[in-house]
C-alpha cells in the first residue's frame, strides 16, 4: 500500500516538476524583463506575472500537500516534497503579496535611477553608483571629494527607501510565519540546513578576527600617513570614505600607496588590461576559456544572443549590479552586467561565470533541485577560478604581468593584495545580515535602523561613518542587496569555503601540497586540470539535491565549514603584518568612535 502510495508521489513530482519549470521561466522572463529596463510598462507586467505565478504555485501547494509524503522511505522523494512545501512569498494573500513585490520594485528602481552630482562640476548631476561612483572611489585621493559623494549618494539611495524597506520587512515577515517560521532571518537560515548555522558563522568569525585586525590596524596606519592623524584617528575606527569603495567592503584600491614593498614591481592588471585593449566580450571569452580548460561546461549560443554586458547606451533605466540568471529551461542562461575594463570587473566576470556554470552543471536535475548546496556555494565558484587567475604565474600566461621575482617581499604583497579583497571583506558581509536578522526578529527597530547598522560597523569592521548620521539616514539601503532583497551571509560564507574548496583542486591539480613549502596555496593556478575540473563538476552537478555537507565531502572530503582554508592561505601575510605592525607599534584594533550615529 504504502509502496503505491510512494509510486503515485513520484509520479506527481516528475508532473509538477514540469508545471514548475514552466512558472519559474515565465517569471525569470518578466523579471529579467524589468531589471533591464525600467518601465512603468515592465515594472506592471513583472508584478502581474509574479502574482499569477503565486496563485498557480498555491493551487500546485495544495495538491502536494494531499500526499502522505512524511511518511515516505524514499529519502530523496521525501526531501522533494519537504522542499515544495515551502510555499515562499506565494503563501501570502494576493493583496499583500503585491504591497511586498512593489516595495521591492520600488527600492530596486530608486537604487537603479539614483543619481549625484559631481563633486568638482555642481552642473553633472548624472553620476550613477556604476561606473561614476565605482571610479570616483578607485582613483580619488581627496578626502573631501570622497566624503561629498560618500553622504551624497548614501543620501539619494539610502535615505529615500527607508519607507519601502519598513513595507518590505514586514510583508515578507509575514510570509516567512506563513511558511512556519518566526521571522526572515529564520527562513534565510534555513537554507543553510543545520539548526546551529549562526553559531557556525560565529565561530567562523571568532577564527579569522584576529588576522582582520592586523591588516586593519596596518592600512589605518598607512591612511594615517597619506591623510594625516585629524583624518584618520591614530587608535579609532577607519573613516568609511577613505577606503577605494563606497560601502569599504573590500579595499583593493588603496593597494597602490599601502603596498609592504612599494620598490618590488607593481600588479596592477587594470592598466594591462587596457593596455592591451581588452574588451567587456574579450573578459567573457578568457573566463569561459579557463572553465573549458578544466572540461567545464563551454557558454550556450543563448547566453551569447541574449546577456546584456556593457551598460546601454540609449537611455534607459537599467539595474547595472552585476547578475547571473537561470531561466529553468535547460537551455536560457544569462548574464547582466554593465562591465568597465578594470581589474575588479575581470574578477566579477569570472565571479558571475561561475553561477552560469552551476547552472549548466545542474541543469539535468529537478528543478527543485536547480540551486547551490547551500546559497554560498553559488557564490564561491567563480571565485575559485578568479583565485587561480589572480596569481603572477597565471597572469605571466595571460601576458598581463611580466616577468619578475619570485621572492619573499613580492608574495607578501600578493598575499596583501588579496588580503585587501577576501580578509577585510569578512566582516562586512558578516555584519549585513547579523544587522538584517535583527531587523526581521524585532530587536532593530524603525527607530534604530541607522544606529544599529554603525554599531555593527564599528563593533565588528572597525569603520566609522564620515560624518555623523541620524535616523532620517539609512545607510544600509544604499548597498544594493538591502535595496534588492538578495540575502549576504552566502557572501561571507563564500569567501570562507572558497578556500576550502580551492586548497582541495589545488592538491588535485597537484599545485598545492602542505608539506612542500615551494608549492604556496596563494600561488596555485589549476588551469587546464582535468582532474581538478572533473571534481567540481561531479560536486556542481549535485545541486542542492543533498545536505550541503555531503556536497562539501565529495569535494573537500571535509563535511563542515571551516576558515583552515583561508588561515593557510594568508599564513605568510599573518606573520608578516603581526611583526610588522609590533616594530611600528601601531595600536590593533579600534577605541569606540567619536563620530556621533546613534
Ligand atoms: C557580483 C555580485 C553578484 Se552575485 C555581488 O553582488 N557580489 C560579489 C562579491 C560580493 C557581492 C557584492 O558585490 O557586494
Ligand atoms: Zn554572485
Amino acid at each position: 500500500e504504502r509502496a503505491a502510495e510512494e509510486a503515485a508521489g513520484r509520479d506527481y513530482m516528475r508532473h509538477l516538476d514540469e508545471l514548475m519549470s514552466k512558472a519559474r521561466n515565465k517569471k525569470a522572463i518578466a523579471d529579467w524583463d524589468y531589471a533591464s529596463n525600467i518601465t512603468k510598462f515592465n515594472e506592471d507586467r513583472m508584478l502581474a506575472v509574479a502574482l499569477e505565478v503565486a496563485e498557480d504555485e498555491k493551487e500546485y501547494w495544495k495538491e502536494t500537500m494531499s500526499y502522505l509524503w512524511h511518511e515516505y522511505e524514499d529519502r530523496d522523494l521525501k526531501r522533494m516534497f519537504e522542499k515544495y512545501s515551502k510555499l515562499g512569498t506565494s503563501a501570502l494573500p494576493e493583496d499583500l503579496n503585491e504591497r511586498l513585490i512593489s516595495a521591492i520594485s520600488n527600492m530596486q528602481s530608486t537604487y537603479a535611477k539614483a543619481t549625484i552630482c559631481d563633486f568638482k562640476d555642481k552642473t553633472k548631476c548624472d553620476l550613477h553608483v556604476e561606473p561614476e561612483v565605482t571610479e570616483i572611489f578607485a582613483n580619488s585621493n581627496d578626502p573631501e571629494e570622497l566624503k561629498y559623494t560618500w553622504l551624497e549618494w548614501h543620501r539619494v539611495a539610502g535615505a529615500a527607501s527607508k519607507g519601502n524597506f519598513t513595507e518590505y520587512v514586514t510583508m515578507d515577515n509575514e510570509a516567512a510565519k506563513l511558511n512556519g517560521y518566526d521571522s526572515v532571518a529564520e527562513w534565510w537560515l534555513s537554507e543553510y540546513e543545520s539548526d546551529d548555522s549562526e553559531d557556525q558563522f560565529a565561530s567562523l568569525w571568532a577564527q579569522v578576527k584576529p588576522l582582520y585586525q592586523q591588516i586593519h590596524a596596518y592600512v589605518r596606519r598607512h591612511l594615517r600617513l597619506k591623510y594625516g592623524e585629524k583624518v584618520v584617528p591614530a587608535k579609532g575606527p577607519i573613516p568609511a570614505h577613505l577606503l577605494g569603495n563606497i560601502w569599504a567592503q573590500t579595499w583593493n584600491n588603496v593597494e597602490k600607496f599601502t603596498r609592504p614593498y612599494p620598490d618590488k614591481p607593481d600588479v596592477d592588471v587594470t592598466t594591462a588590461l587596457q593596455a592591451q585593449n581588452y574588451t567587456a566580450l574579450k573578459f567573457f571569452k578568457t573566463a569561459e576559456d579557463f572553465f573549458t580548460s578544466l572540461n567545464l561546461s563551454p557558454m550556450p549560443e543563448l547566453f551569447w544572443e541574449r546577456s546584456i554586458i556593457e551598460k546601454p547606451n540609449d537611455g534607459r533605466d537599467m539595474v547595472c549590479h552585476a547578475s547571473a540568471w537561470d531561466f529553468f529551461d535547460g537551455d536560457d542562461f544569462r548574464i547582466k552586467q554593465c562591465t568597465t575594463i578594470t581589474d575588479a570587473f575581470f574578477k566579477t566576470t569570472h565571479h558571475e561565470m561561475g553561477h552560469i556554470q552551476y547552472y549548466l552543471q545542474y541543469k539535468d536535475q529537478p528543478v527543485i533541485y536547480r540551486a547551490g548546496a547551500n546559497p554560498g556555494f553559488h557564490e564561491a565558484v567563480g571565485d575559485v577560478i578568479a583565485l587561480s587567475v589572480a596569481t603572477p604565474k597565471h597572469l605571466r600566461v595571460m601576458g598581463l604581468l611580466e616577468d619578475g621575482p619570485d621572492d619573499i617581499e613580492s608574495n607578501i604583497n600578493q598575499l596583501y593584495k588579496m588580503g585587501l579583497e577576501k580578509i577585510v571583506f569578512l566582516p562586512f558581509a558578516y555584519l549585513l545580515d547579523l544587522f538584517r536578522y535583527g531587523v526581521f526578529r524585532g530587536t532593530t527597530t524603525t527607530e534604530d535602523y541607522n544606529c544599529h547598522y554603525w554599531q555593527l560597523r564599528e563593533a565588528l569592521q572597525g569603520v566609522e561613518p564620515p560624518a555623523p548620521r541620524t535616523e532620517d539616514d539609512f545607510d544600509p539601503a544604499a548597498k544594493y542587496h538591502i535595496s534588492a532583497d538578495v540575502e549576504y551571509m552566502r557572501y561571507y560564507i563564500s569567501y570562507i569555503i572558497q578556500f576550502q574548496f580551492h586548497r582541495s583542486l589545488c592538491q588535485l591539480a597537484g599545485e598545492y601540497d602542505s608539506g612542500d613549502q615551494t608549492k604556496l596555496l596563494s600561488n596555485c593556478d589549476i588551469y587546464k586540470s582535468a582532474a581538478a575540473g572533473e571534481a567540481l563538476g561531479k560536486m556542481l552537478q549535485m545541486g542542492s539535491s543533498r545536505p550541503w555537507s555531503d556536497a562539501m565531502e565529495v569535494l573537500t572530503g571535509q563535511r563542515s565549514m571551516d576558515a583552515s582554508g583561508v588561515l593557510e592561505y594568508f599564513a605568510p601575510l599573518h606573520d608578516w603584518l603581526k611583526a610588522e605592525n609590533e616594530r611600528t607599534g601601531e595600536f590593533v584594533g579600534w577605541e569606540p568612535s567619536t563620530v556621533p550615529y546613534c
